[in-house]
């Protein structure tokens, strides 16, 4: 059996908690399935970037930590970050407004992304946030023409492509020249000098982000020297960089044997390649800070006994959790009861209820002995969870519970059915109801 890898969630007098809270008991008021995020785990998570870039002390003055928010945009989880320091990075309007409104202040906004709309850059632009990271040269004109239609002038880094592999899943490795993100290497001089020379821009940043779940430094290291070279090129050439922005910040451990990261040895690396520019810099990790303060808790519907395979039917599902169909991401799995010392495991196929085999959290999983009505925790989905669930199957959207010490609180309630059908019509030109 795994042993449980964070400090948030435990074994104790016979069953997992979350902090001093039973997972049973959440169970009982939320209902299953529902994730479940322990502000201590959170807190933890910060505290390694914090300490790590000495962002309470001196060293840590020209470092911004931007929490991504596409990792998980819970209005609390957001809250609690931004209690302990956080600005945000956001990728829509509707991620600029969530951080907005848990309290983010707008020049602590950082708005990526490859494709902005018109419409986006104006609201962020008359938001006053800190920084918009344009990815292309039709991005740069749009902006500038946005800006000074505005009479504003737009505070720009440009997302440069280092072509670099970093070494993870190809779906989000992000930073290889024939990925669809930032502007092409070769490009990056003459796109800084078109920027430059637009009316509503000011351009002062480089940004990158290579992709995520990086469990190495040294994708890191290639990439950050890379900017290190393009900042002073671009300062011989009179343009002023002030500002580098790194991107999105280090893997986590899904698996027991996941070595790394270590924040302390990525923070080094920014420092060795990029520290002597003397630019404001700014971080935006995501998984990092949410992954491990989540769980998805989840009822035992069915054991199934195939001819073949022994399956553990949960009433949890793709559309609650993608990452296992999307990315064959592994996600730890235990048993809520705590096993018994020595119980035998046996293995099953862990999966859930929708209409696709995809639909399956683990294959050949071993765990103790199951019944229907049992509860299972699914670890280390605080990030990527609840932000990619879907409706599929009209199956509503999962409930999300924080837990604090021995408080706990439903952030995000399940919709009801009726409130899913509600937000649907049928025309009156189609056949009424009976007709055929
Ligand atoms: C531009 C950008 N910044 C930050 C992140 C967050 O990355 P991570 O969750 O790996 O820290 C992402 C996602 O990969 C991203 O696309
Ligand atoms: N959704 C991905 C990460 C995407 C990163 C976004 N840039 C995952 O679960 O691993």
């Amino acid at each position: 059996m795994a042993k449980v890898p964070s400090p948030g969630f435990a074994y104790r007098d016979g069953e997992l908690h979350v902090e001093d809270v039973p997972l049973s008991a959440i169970a009982a008021e939320a209902g299953t399935p529902a994730y479940v995020y322990s502000t201590a785990e959170l807190r933890a998570n910060w505290r390694a970037y914090a300490d790590a870039f000495d962002l309470d002390g001196p060293g840590g003055r020209d470092v911004a930590v931007c929490y991504a928010l596409k990792a998980n945009s819970n209005l609390a989880v957001i809250r609690t970050l931004t209690a302990l320091g956080a600005g945000a990075d956001v990728v829509s309007v509707g991620e600029m407004q969530r951080a907005l409104v848990a309290g983010i202040p707008a020049d602590r906004i950082v708005f990526s992304g490859v494709g902005k709309t018109r419409d986006e850059l104006a609201a962020a632009l008359k938001a006053g946030i800190h920084q918009i990271n344009v990815e292309s040269l039709p991005e740069l004109d749009l902006l500038s023409a946005v800006a000074s239609g505005l009479g504003l002038v737009a505070p720009v880094a440009l997302r440069v492509n280092p072509d670099v592999d970093a070494q993870t899943h190809g779906k989000i490795a992000t930073g290889r020249k024939e990925d669809k993100f930032g502007i092409d290497w070769s490009q990056a001089g003459a796109a800084f000098a078109r920027a430059a020379a637009l009316p509503g821009l000011r351009p002062l940043g480089v940004a990158i982000h290579i992709g995520s779940q990086l469990l190495k430094t040294s994708p890191f290291a290639l990439a950050f020297a890379k900017v290190a070279e393009l900042v002073t090129d671009l300062r011989a050439h009179g343009i002023g960089i002030e500002r580098i922005d790194l991107g999105g910040g280090v893997g986590v451990p899904y698996r027991e044997e996941d070595i790394g990261p270590d924040h302390r040895a990525y923070a080094q690396v920014v420092r060795e390649t990029v520290g002597h520019l003397g630019c404001h810099i700014t971080l935006e990790p995501g998984r990092s800070l949410v992954a491990s303060a989540g769980v998805l808790l989840s009822r035992v519907v069915h054991v199934k006994e195939g001819l073949h395979r022994r399956f553990l039917v949960l009433d949890a599902a793709m559309n609650d959790l993608i990452r296992p169909s999307l990315y064959d991401a592994w996600h730890t799995i235990l048993p809520v009861r705590q096993p018994a010392r020595g119980a035998p495991l046996s293995a099953m196929d862990v999966v859930g209820p929708v209409c696709e085999s995809g639909d399956t959290f683990a294959k050949g999983r071993r765990l103790p002995p199951m019944q229907a009505g049992d509860l299972v925790a699914i670890l280390t989905a605080g990030a990527y969870g609840a932000v990619m669930a879907s409706t599929y199957n009209s199956r509503p959207l999962v409930p999300e519970v924080l837990v604090a010490g021995g408080e706990r609180a439903v952030v995000r309630r399940r919709p009801t059915l009726e409130e899913l059908l509600a937000m649907e019509s049928v025309p009156a030109w189609l056949p009424p109801p009976g007709s055929r």
